[in-house]
């Protein structure tokens, strides 16, 4: 197995290293010839506009719906997870080319600035089934977004609560979203749905190899 991961920007040298770690070969991906010599794709976190700018300067975006559509497995982290996302909100003025594929509508920068940063216990139950080790997974959040609403096919595999007036001067209030069982409100920070995995934070810069 070779797993591609996009090297435009970003964090990818440590997608990379976790693959090393890991025992599975990772491969930098410039060109969108270089796809056709990988069998899955990471979209790591990085700045994602910038990061579009780049893969639309090679010509990339045509190739990476291709890779999308195709069913190959794709996981996007942060940044990546907005290229994935068929809808995006918060964007600069004029917005930017998303590869979509994945049914949901995120929200850039959905907890504010770079210093608004931070590191979460994430409920995991589904990932411990699955991977086991315990249902807790450190999430490191770092100008993150949020994904607002998922479609039908897609399975939720981490929320985050989110405090009331972050809820209410967010389109959120808008949308019916979900109260958790405290009575307030949260904010999806993971999903899969078939072939594509996003999260909205970096498990690459932690030690859990789970995700
Ligand atoms: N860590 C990240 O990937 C941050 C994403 C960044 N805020 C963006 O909108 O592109």
């Amino acid at each position: 197995m070779v797993v591609g991961v996009l090297a435009l920007q970003g964090s990818f040298n440590e997608h990379i290293a976790v693959l090393k770690r890991l025992g599975v070969k990772g491969v930098e991906v410039r060109k969108a010839e270089q796809l056709q010599n990988v069998n899955s794709l990471i979209i790591p976190g990085g700045e994602s506009t910038t990061m579009a700018k780049l893969a639309e300067y090679h010509n990339l975006f045509p190739a990476l719906r291709e890779f999308v559509k195709m069913g190959k497995p794709v996981w996007g982290t942060c940044a990546g997870l907005i290229f994935l996302a068929d809808r995006a909100t918060g964007q600069k003025t004029g917005g930017q080319e998303l590869v979509g594929g994945l049914d949901c509508t995120v929200h850039r920068n959905f907890f504010g600035s770079q210093i608004q940063s931070f590191e979460a216990d994430l409920s995991v139950p589904d990932i411990a089934a699955k991977e086991g080790g315990p249902p807790i997974f450190r999430g490191v959040f770092i100008r993150a977004p949020a994904i607002l609403d998922v479609g039908p096919g897609v399975e939720v595999l981490a929320n985050i609560p989110v405090s009331s007036d972050k809820y209410a001067s967010s389109d959120l209030s808008l949308q019916g979203q979900k109260e958790n069982s405290d009575s307030g409100k949260e904010v999806i920070v993971a999903v899969r749905q078939g072939n594509l995995l996003a999260t909205a934070f970096h498990p690459e810069l932690t030690a859990d190899n789970r995700w």
